[in-house]
This record gives C-alpha cells, sequence and structure tokens, in this order.
C-alpha cells in the first residue's frame, strides 16, 4: 500500500461491492489488508493488472472504516464507506437474505423487508456517487454484480458523459422468480442505465429481455443471445442498450505456470504424503455458502464409505470452506450443518490420526491451493446452483499434466463450457455417487482425453479474452 490518489482522473473505474482487498484490524489495533473472497475478485484483479492504469470503487470488508484512497497493487482504491447499520440491511440483508437466494433457484425463502430495500437504494447511490466523483471525463465504468444492480442507471443521471458497462455475477433468475422481486421494475431501469448488461450465459440474457418487454414495454430484440455474440438490444428513447453472454474465466496461463513450479509440484507431493498418501483424495474447494452443495458431496461421501463401495483406509476427501457471511441465518446453519456430517463420516470410518474428511473453516492461499488442485484424484463441484464456479475452471487450468477428474454439477455455469466433465444433477444423490465412483477410477488413457478436453478450453477461452470480449462490445474504443 502508497500513496494517496486524486479524485476525477481515471479513465477506467470497475466499481464492486467490495474492493479486491480486505481491512483487517488486528489484536493491538493495527490495520492490515487482506486478499476479499470469492471469485469476482480473482477475475478482475489480473484485467486491472493489464492495464496501465486502473481504479476499483468498493467497500473495504468491515463497517464504519474511514479509509482515504491508496494504490495497491498498482490499482487506485477508492473505498467507499458503509456504516454497521448499512452492512446489516444492504449487504448482509437485501444482497445476501433476499436478491441472493432469488437469484439462486430460491435455494431458500428471500425475505422481503422495506427497510433492507431503502438501505439497498441509499448504497447504490453512495457508490454511483463516490464512481461519479472518480471518473475522468468520458471515461468507462464498469459495475459488478447484483448487490449494485441501481448503479448505473444512477450513474448514468449523474455523468451522461460516461460508457457505463455492467456484468453480472450470478445466475439470473427464471423470469417467474425475478417476478416476485417487489422492486422489479426498479431493478430492470437500474441496469438499463447501462450501455451494455453482460450475464456468464445466454440464458440470463434473454430472461432480462424478456423482463424488459413484459414489465417496462420496451422495444427489444427477440432473437435468442448467444455466447459472446448475436448480442440483444433494448430500444429507449435517447439510445440502445446491449445485451449479451460473456462466460468469465481465470488467468489461465498464470496457473499452469504456478501449476508446474517444481516448489508447487513438490508440495502437492508433500500434501499427499501428509494426508498418509491415501490411494485417493477427493477434494472440494469453497465459500461456506448453501449455494454450493458441500452437503450433498458429504452425503455421498458417506453413503459411498456407508455401503462399503469406498474404503476409508485408502481413500481422503479435503474440505476446504471460506468462512463467508457468516452473520446471515442461513449460513449458520449451512455451517452447524456441515461441521455434523463431517463429524459423523470421522466418527464412523475414521481412526486414530486418519481422518477420512479434512476439513478447514478458513481461507486457503493461493499456493497451497493449486498444490491441492494438483493432488487431488478428484475433484468436486457440485453446487445447486452457480453464476459460473470459478474453482472448476482453476482446477482444469492447474492440470496441464492431465491427471485428475472434474466432478461438475450441471448447474454451475461453468458446465455449459465444460462438457468434458463428470456432469451430475445435484437433486440426484444415487447419480452422484455413481459418478464419483467412476470418476475415481477412469480408464487411464480416457481420463487424460478428458482433462485435455478441458484444459484446452479453459486455456482458449480465459478471463483476459472475456474482459476484451465485454469491453470490446462496450465501446469499439476501449480495448
Ligand atoms: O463478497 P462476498 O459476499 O464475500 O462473496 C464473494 C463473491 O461471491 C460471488 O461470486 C460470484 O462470482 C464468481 C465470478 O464471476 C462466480 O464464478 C461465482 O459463481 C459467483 O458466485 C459474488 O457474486 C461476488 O459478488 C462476491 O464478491
Ligand atoms: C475456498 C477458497 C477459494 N479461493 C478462491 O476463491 C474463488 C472462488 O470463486 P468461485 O467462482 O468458485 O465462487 P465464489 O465467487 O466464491 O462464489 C476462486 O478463485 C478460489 O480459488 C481461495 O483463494 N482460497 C480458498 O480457501
Amino acid at each position: 500500500m502508497k500513496d494517496t490518489v486524486p479524485h476525477g482522473t481515471s479513465d477506467f473505474v470497475v466499481v464492486a461491492n467490495r474492493l479486491p482487498v480486505d481491512m483487517e484490524t488486528l489484536d493491538d489495533g493495527t490495520t492490515r489488508w487482506k486478499r476479499s473472497p470469492g471469485g469476482l475478485v480473482t477475475a478482475l484483479e489480473p484485467i486491472l493488472h493489464d492495464r496501465e492504469r486502473g481504479s476499483w470503487v468498493g467497500w473495504p470488508g468491515v463497517p464504519d472504516a474511514k479509509v482515504e484512497p491508496i494504490v495497491s497493487g498498482g490499482i487506485d482504491l477508492y473505498p467507499v464507506e458503509l456504516s454497521s447499520d448499512e452492512v446489516s440491511r444492504y449487504y448482509e440483508g437485501f444482497s445476501n437474505a433476499t436478491l441472493w437466494p432469488l437469484y439462486h433457484d430460491v435455494l431458500v425463502a428471500p425475505v422481503f423487508d422495506r427497510d433492507w430495500w431503502h438501505s439497498y437504494l441509499d448504497v447504490n447511490r453512495h457508490f454511483a456517487e463516490e464512481t461519479a466523483r472518480t471518473a475522468a471525463e468520458g471515461a468507462t465504468v464498469w459495475v459488478q454484480d447484483y448487490q449494485l444492480q441501481l448503479v448505473p442507471r444512477l450513474l448514468r443521471e449523474m455523468r451522461p458523459d460516461l460508457t457505463i458497462g455492467f456484468f453480472l455475477h450470478i445466475p439470473f433468475p427464471p423470469v417467474e422468480l425475478f417476478m416476485q422481486l417487489p422492486w422489479r421494475k426498479e431493478f430492470v431501469e437500474g441496469l438499463l442505465g447501462a450501455d451494455l448488461i453482460g450475464f456468464h450465459l445466454p440464458g440470463g440474457a434473454n430472461n432480462f429481455l424478456f423482463l424488459a418487454r413484459r414489465l417496462l414495454g420496451l422495444d427489444t430484440t427477440t432473437a435468442g443471445v448467444g455466447v459472446r455474440s448475436a448480442l440483444g438490444r433494448v430500444t429507449l428513447d435517447d439510445r440502445v442498450v446491449r445485451v449479451g453472454a460473456f462466460p468469465i474465466s481465470v488467468d489461465s496461463r498464470q496457473l499452469v505456470e504456478q501449476a508446474t513450479d517444481p516448489a508447487i509440484v513438490e508440495r502437492a507431493a508433500e500434501i499427499r504424503r501428509e494426508l498418509g498418501n491415501p490411494r485417493k483424495i477427493l477434494l472440494g474447494v469453497d465459500r461456506l455458502d448453501y449455494t454450493k452443495g458441500i452437503d450433498l458431496r458429504l452425503s455421498a461421501l458417506g453413503e459411498l464409505l456407508d455401503e462399503g463401495r469406498l474404503d476409508p483406509s485408502d481413500t481422503v476427501m479435503v474440505q476446504l470452506a471460506t468462512p463467508s457471511r457468516e452473520r446471515v441465518e442461513h449460513y449458520m446453519k449451512m455451517r452447524s450443518s456441515i461441521e455434523e456430517q463431517v463429524s459423523h463420516i470421522n466418527g464412523d470410518h475414521g481412526q486414530i490420526g486418519r481422518p477420512v474428511v479434512h476439513y478447514l473453516y478458513q481461507p486457503v492461499d493461493r499456493s497451497e491451493l493449486i498444490a491441492l488442485f494438483l493432488a487431488a484424484d478428484v475433484m468436486l463441484v457440485t453446487p445447486m446452483r452457480d453464476g459460473m464456479n470459478l474453482v472448476a475452471k482453476e482446477y482444469v487450468a492447474c492440470r496441464a499434466d492431465l491427471g485428475g477428474a472434474l466432478v461438475l454439477s450441471e448447474f454451475a455455469g461453468a458446465a455449459a463450457e465444460l462438457r468434458g466433465a463428470y456432469l451430475v444433477n445435484p437433486h440426484d444423490l444415487d447419480g452422484v455417487k455413481n459418478t464419483i465412483m467412476a470418476a475415481l477410477d477412469p480408464e487411464r488413457e480416457q481420463g487424460r482425453r478428458r482433462m485435455s478436453r478441458l484444459h484446452r478450453q479453459v486455456l482458449d477461452h480465459d478471463v483476459h479474452r472475456w474482459a476484451q470480449s465485454f469491453l470490446g462490445a462496450l465501446s469499439p474504443v476501449v480495448d
């Protein structure tokens, strides 16, 4: 961290709920910065590093933090302060107990609370104001995700000179579910403040176009949107908003480089030894979220062990679960039930010094994560619903050795591209169990062919291509 930075000089501004780093207060009262959780930060950081100069407007991750703009990792950071009341109503409430479940197939019931909605509106206005101060004349602003869906319209009212893009990182829901939202018109109007609205998949883009017609009576194209092609259009009085599908990805080349670093390869071998040299290692890597299907994969493992189809003396599962949204009710419940499942499995099938499930409730740094990817024989990515799931793409990017196997839920956005994975329906427990068994012992050449196809897909479609395709469509002059 160094330097303070001026306002009003940024030609390219990313706006996201979180900054790429979170502020942490230590016991002695001093503060330090640590990497923020989640795939949005993983994806956007390399994009800003590609540019000579870039700015990021976002929340520093703790309430009531008064922080001046700073430079971190070559990016100008403009913190937006949130009070503890706003964290509770806008972030934990409206963003993560209303929009998050509504947009993830109503896996838990969304709460529609009018006070939360007012806080969401206020905070979106603060973000728009900070962005309006930060952006230079004629700048390009790229607004991210469901927490900030009102920002494009608010920002356009404040700064009509800007080019505004918006990208949604989570699924855009089916129309029937979206229609539950009491403030549905405000959301569609909020997004239409952008020049280009991006979704991971064509389905989300098509749903949005339908809503613009049905809810607001606007003139839109009706032909299906393609992947990075055949953009949809919504015609307003004074301008046209484009709508497209741009599946996000990972920094594949950088991951290959790290995964072939001898120190990381050696660490992978050491992890296997530390786990007692099992014949097979299964791996799960997630934020602890009820959408991620961690409970489902533990149920599958438990039943396979109970039925004697897996041998606890030669099989190990590592489950990393990053703490997430810990004060939101369903996250607390999910943590308790996952930890109960882990205890059950280890109680029934573990031995002294040899648990079957190694569970960590803590974030793990990138190099350790990559070593775990290399050590894992089977990667389990089993969400009930997920916008993309970068972990699935990171795993296959790291497996340049063509080893390992990916079990992937059909309900992760990544499944649209990673067709060579062992695809599962997470609602079909028997199907998941049988697929895990098949992934554990594939015929060698067939397993390598599958991984080769997946690895090539992620190398050809990396995060740089994602950003170029979105920004290229946003404006022919923006690279
Ligand atoms: O900021 P948090 O509340 O701690 O949550 C972390 C992030 O989670 C979500 O990530 C999504 O974006 C990924 C990249 O596009 C995608 O692969 C994944 O499927 C999504 O769940 C959330 O959308 C981000 O805003 C959060 O920062
Ligand atoms: C558990 C864990 C994860 N990471 C990194 O976080 C992101 C997760 O992104 P994804 O799209 O899969 O899902 P969400 O955004 O969380 O919904 C990915 O880049 C992981 O490598 C990490 O760095 N450390 C961890 O412990």
